[in-house]
């Protein structure tokens, strides 16, 4: 908690809207002592700024600086504390209704989705109409009709949450609903009641002078609100006094930033993600390649590409210089330990990196046409037809609202408008394929196992026919019987079909059971490429042998060929391993 505090203060973002927001905090506590009665009349009225009146003075003859400082206290008060209220209600009935689910889900969603369809306005000048006047009515008014937006956020993270681990764990721990909730789900939601209140505080602020400003405040009160009220209704904008509404107004918007950059902050702390990388790397210069590029029998060509990472202490080098080619039909093997960058160069090939890396050096050909050269709309167009993807984690890959289906209509219709019939069809007939039921084309993915979706990733991969498909450590998350099965499946199509496959992993016995060639990666740079015949009896490279000893279960005599029978054996053989205690 304390390191997080210190990291917000460094935030440049967090330093400013913290600073403004404390000076206005001091202001409305230490102010008002400091300044002349507001209500009293000291002056004529609609005085310009003069030594007297710094600010000038109002229509009728108040001091503006006094009204200003003094209207700090109640407008900030009532903010903060409808920030709060609202946070506190919303996240009680959002994670109530999202982690108990059922009934009780039901009951508050539906009040919850009533409160949001009455509009805030009328809602409030009706409350307001039967309320007494004063500050806790404003409070009151503001609360009701403002939690429910939040109620619907905090709904969401608990059904998110509530279906991970720790809470199953503390469920079957035996802890009670409500220490589930206070215990293990809130202060999993630190960040977004940070983020809330800040929000709620804002949206506060900005109601409640809103409300004041139509009149439908407490008048007699000294707040920001009531100031433009009166200077509208002493006709500060027809007698050309700004100084009545302007330090007001000003105020008011330096309040809205302040919190408008917390909240951005705090977003940013939380989610390092967002955060803006110091400066994006230089993309590839024209590098001239043609004498290296083999002209014919390549299908993709990786030639000297390094790619780089900018972080906060300057590039990192992750692929230093990768040159490769992929034959059309063949599966090439790209093993490497985790880091190695094997990842990155996959994402690479699609132009796929994340906004804080790019190719530095050289240049990806496929079937001759220059990739890193593509514009945005060839690369779309080029994507998913000509290379496609199966990513690593078949539990996130597929999107969780839409059908299998749809799933399908999406990719197709995205490359030439295919129609949903069309799409329908092409998918039952990829599913099954893939040896799915072709009726599993109105799933959804949280009906399907690990194995399931990931052979609907393949599917999608496969969709358009691709040349080359890159698969990520597709069977990582999966259990060997499954991995087998699936591994089986790919070869089988990859005959059908005749497309390559790039497949990374760090398996690399797997690897040597299933691809044609392997390529060997450490950190970045590609330091051996060779049959996986000749890598599994003679490996060059003091790391591929490292890497091999590290497998204990394959010996050389172990695989003979990259038969369908090796692949059940080197996928089935850590079970085994581990079923008898790693004996031979
Ligand atoms: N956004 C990023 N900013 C800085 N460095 C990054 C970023 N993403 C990845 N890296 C670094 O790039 C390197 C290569 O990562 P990559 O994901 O390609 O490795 P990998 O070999 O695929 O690993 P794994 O098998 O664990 O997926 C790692 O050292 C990683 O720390």
């Amino acid at each position: 908690m304390r390191e997080t505090l210190r990291r917000l203060l460094r935030q440049r973002k967090a330093a400013v809207g913290g600073s403004i927001l404390l000076g206005f905090l001091v202001l409305a506590l230490v102010g008002p002592w400091l300044v002349m009665d507001p209500t009293e009349l000291v002056g004529q009225p609609h005085q310009p700024p003069s030594r007297a009146h710094l600010f000038g003075t109002t229509g009728q003859g108040q001091d503006v600086l006094a009204q200003t400082v003094v209207g700090a206290r109640e407008t900030l008060a009532i903010g903060f504390a409808v920030g709060a209220l609202v946070t506190l209600v919303g996240a009680l009935v959002g994670i109530t209704a999202g982690y108990l689910g059922r009934r009780v889900d039901d009951a508050l969603t539906l009040t919850t989705n009533v409160f949001l369809v009455i509009p805030g306005l009328p809602l409030a000048i009706v409350l307001g109409a039967y309320l007494p006047s004063g500050p806790m009515r404003m409070v009151v008014v503001l609360t009701f009709a403002g939690w429910a937006w939040n109620a619907r956020v905090f709904r969401a993270e608990a059904l998110a949450l509530r279906g991970r681990d720790f809470v199953a764990a503390a469920v079957v721990a035996g802890e009670s609903h409500a220490r589930i909730i206070t215990r293990e789900l809130l202060p999993n939601m630190a960040s977004l009641v940070a983020s809330s209140f800040i929000g709620n505080t804002l949206y506060a602020v900005g109601a409640q002078v809103g409300l004041e400003f139509l009149g439908l405040g407490d008048v007699g009160a000294v707040t920001w609100g009531t100031n433009l009220y009166w200077a509208g209704n002493d006709a500060a904008l027809l007698t050309r006094s700004w100084w009545i509404f302007v330090p007001t107004g000003l105020c008011i918007a330096l309040v809205g930033f302040s919190l408008t950059l917390l909240s951005s902050a705090i977003d940013e702390l939380t989610n390092p993600a967002l955060r803006a990388p110091p400066s994006a790397p230089v993309p590839a210069k024209a590098v001239e390649v043609s004498s290296e590029v083999p002209t014919s029998g390549v299908l993709l060509s990786v030639r000297g590409v390094s790619i780089e990472y900018m972080t906060a202490s300057g590039p990192s080098r992750v692929v230093d210089q990768v040159s490769l080619d992929i034959a059309p039909g063949e599966v090439f093997g790209l093993a490497g330990e985790s880091g190695s960058g094997k990842s990155t160069l996959g994402y690479a090939l699609l132009r796929l990196l994340p906004p804080a890396a790019a190719i530095t050096q050289g240049r990806i050909l496929f079937d001759g046409m220059d990739v890193t050269a593509l514009s945005a709309e060839a690369m779309r167009e080029f994507r998913w037809s000509r290379v496609s993807m199966v990513f690593q984690s078949a539990m996130s890959a597929l999107n969780p609202v839409l059908s299998l289906g749809e799933q399908f209509h999406d990719t197709l219709a995205a490359h030439g408008g295919s129609s949903r019939a069309a799409s329908y069809a092409r998918a039952r007939e990829m599913l099954t394929m893939v040896g799915l039921k072709p009726e599993l084309v109105h799933a959804w993915p949280h009906q399907l196992s690990g194995g399931m979706r990931q052979r609907v990733g393949i599917a999608l991969a496969l969709a358009l026919e691709p040349k080359l498909v890159v698969m990520d450590e597709p069977t990582t998350a999966l259990d060997v019987v499954v991995q087998k099965e699936l591994l089986q499946r790919v070869v089988e199509l990859k005959e059908r079909l005749g497309f390559a496959v790039l497949f990374i992993t760090h398996d690399l016995p797997l690897l040597l059971a299933l691809a044609d060639r392997v390529g060997i990666l450490q950190a970045g740079k590609l330091v051996e490429v060779d049959t996986a015949e000749r890598l599994r009896t003679d490996a060059k490279h003091p790391y591929t042998r490292l890497l091999l000893s590290s497998f204990p279960h394959l010996g050389a005599s172990d695989v003979a060929a990259p038969t369908l029978d090796v692949l059940e054996h080197a996928a089935l053989k850590p079970a085994q391993a581990a079923l008898t205690g790693g004996r031979r």
